[in-house]
């Protein structure tokens, strides 16, 4: 895999290079509620602007349905990034179209501009190579058939799409710094981890993540499953689980996994559960099986957060990925508290990953310090540590 230190060798004074980068960040309307994100892609932009390239930057936010939706669009994190950019920084209002030409033709040697939300083209997430080709195409006309690509969105090499693998095949291609320095971590966690190697699954992404739990167990030794992800769970376990998230044709699959793993999967024993997803909602705190019709499961509650964090405190090495309640809401945010404060003091081997994930940890107050490494990517990590082949990975050749 060529590397951005390759790239920079080479010396890329005047020439444009496209970065993908994963800019997907937490925001409470328009105000962003954690950067870590937009942090951890400045090494990679830095090094390319103080290197004279005019670097253009691409970066989806949400999952918007392949149209402009204002709540997703990257203007916020444009207005981040010109604070914490050491330079000048331009937003085109649109990806490849008038806005874009004119904010790239206007490039100056070691500035930087940033294209609204790539998912706004519904190319960008297309399963047909074909109409991802399309737009892959139109970003190399954008930038020129001399341009470099970096790919430095750690969090998104799991998605084949357009702005991730399409364009790499286009275009001399590199690894971020980002994207060399995950992977570098995540690599130590599959050579032979420290025993016992406990996993934590939670959030709400729960179609996406409960395919990795059947590659992931045969390699853990516990997996404690919280958030949005329980309830499917529970509700193979027989039992009633509310309004609750669930994923409901994959409860088949979880009585299937809980009935070979009974030994490994630790699920809530209680929660807390509320009579609406708000954060002034009635709440309660019951046994795991029996959650009232009408209510929904939003933390687990407290005899749970004894149980994950002795388990996590035990740890030789820990992944976690998942907040496993609510965070956002204080009165939702104790289990995931609980959680990270026994990683967070545990001498493991600890990683955290996930947009989301991360957040909670730098909101809720916990020590940074006490993790081995704050992964930028979830589901892409996940994705790593089953020993998954990556898209975003393997089409720049490792
Ligand atoms: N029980 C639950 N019900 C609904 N949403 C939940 C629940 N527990 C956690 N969540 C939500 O999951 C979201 C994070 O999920 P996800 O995107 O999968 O994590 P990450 O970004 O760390 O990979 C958070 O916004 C959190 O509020
Ligand atoms: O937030 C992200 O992933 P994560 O929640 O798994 O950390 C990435 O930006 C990827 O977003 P996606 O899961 O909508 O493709």
């Amino acid at each position: 895999m060529n590397t951005l230190d390759d790239l920079l060798a080479a010396g890329i004074s005047g020439r444009t290079v496209l970065v993908r980068a994963d800019l997907n960040v937490p925001l409470d309307g328009a105000t962003i509620t954690d950067d870590g994100r937009i942090r951890a892609s400045l090494p990679t932009l830095q090094a390319l602007a103080g290197a004279g390239a005019k670097v253009v930057v691409t970066a989806h936010l949400g999952r918007p349905k392949g149209a402009p939706e204002e709540k997703y669009s990257l203007a916020p994190v444009a207005a981040r990034l010109t604070e914490l950019f050491d330079g000048t920084v331009a937003f085109a209002t649109d990806l490849v179209g008038e806005s874009a030409h004119a904010v790239v033709g206007g490039l100056a040697d070691g500035s930087l501009a940033l294209l609204e939300n790539v998912r706004f083209d519904a190319r960008e997430t297309s399963k047909d190579a074909a109409e991802r080709g399309e737009l892959a195409d139109a970003l190399v006309a954008l930038v020129g058939p001399d341009a470099a690509f970096v790919s430095d969105g750690f969090g998104v090499v799991h998605r084949k799409q357009a702005s991730v693998y399409d364009v790499a095949e286009r275009l001399p291609h590199y690894a971020g710094y980002l994207v060399s320095a995950e992977t570098a971590v995540l690599r130590k966690l599959t050579d032979a981890p420290d025993r016992p190697y406990v996993v934590v699954l939670g959030g709400s992404k729960v179609s996406d993540k409960l395919g990795v739990i059947t590659s992931l167990l045969p390699q853990v030794d516990q997996l404690l499953i919280g958030g949005g992800m329980a309830y499917t769970f529970l509700a193979a376990q027989g039992h009633g689980v509310g309004t609750s998230l669930l994923q409901a044709d994959q409860v088949d699959t979880c009585r299937a996994l809980l009935e070979g793993n009974a030994d490994k999967i630790v699920l809530p024993t209680d929660v807390v559960i509320a009579d609406a997803f708000a954060a002034d909602a009635n709440s309660q705190v019951v046994a795991a099986d029996a959650i009232p019709d009408g209510w929904m499961g939003l933390d687990i509650g407290p005899d749970s957060r004894a149980a994950f964090s002795a388990v996590v405190s035990a740890a030789g090495t820990v992944f976690w990925n998942g907040p496993v309640g609510v965070f956002e809401m204080p009165a939702f945010a104790e289990g995931t508290r609980a959680v990270a404060e026994a990683i967070a003091a545990a001498p493991s081997f600890s990683v955290v990953g996930g947009g989301d994930s991360a957040a909670a940890v730098r909101t809720l107050g916990v020590d940074e310090a006490g993790f081995t490494h704050i992964s930028t990517g979830g589901g892409a990590s996940l994705e790593y540590l089953e020993g998954k082949e990556l898209p975003g990975l393997s089409v720049l050749g490792s």
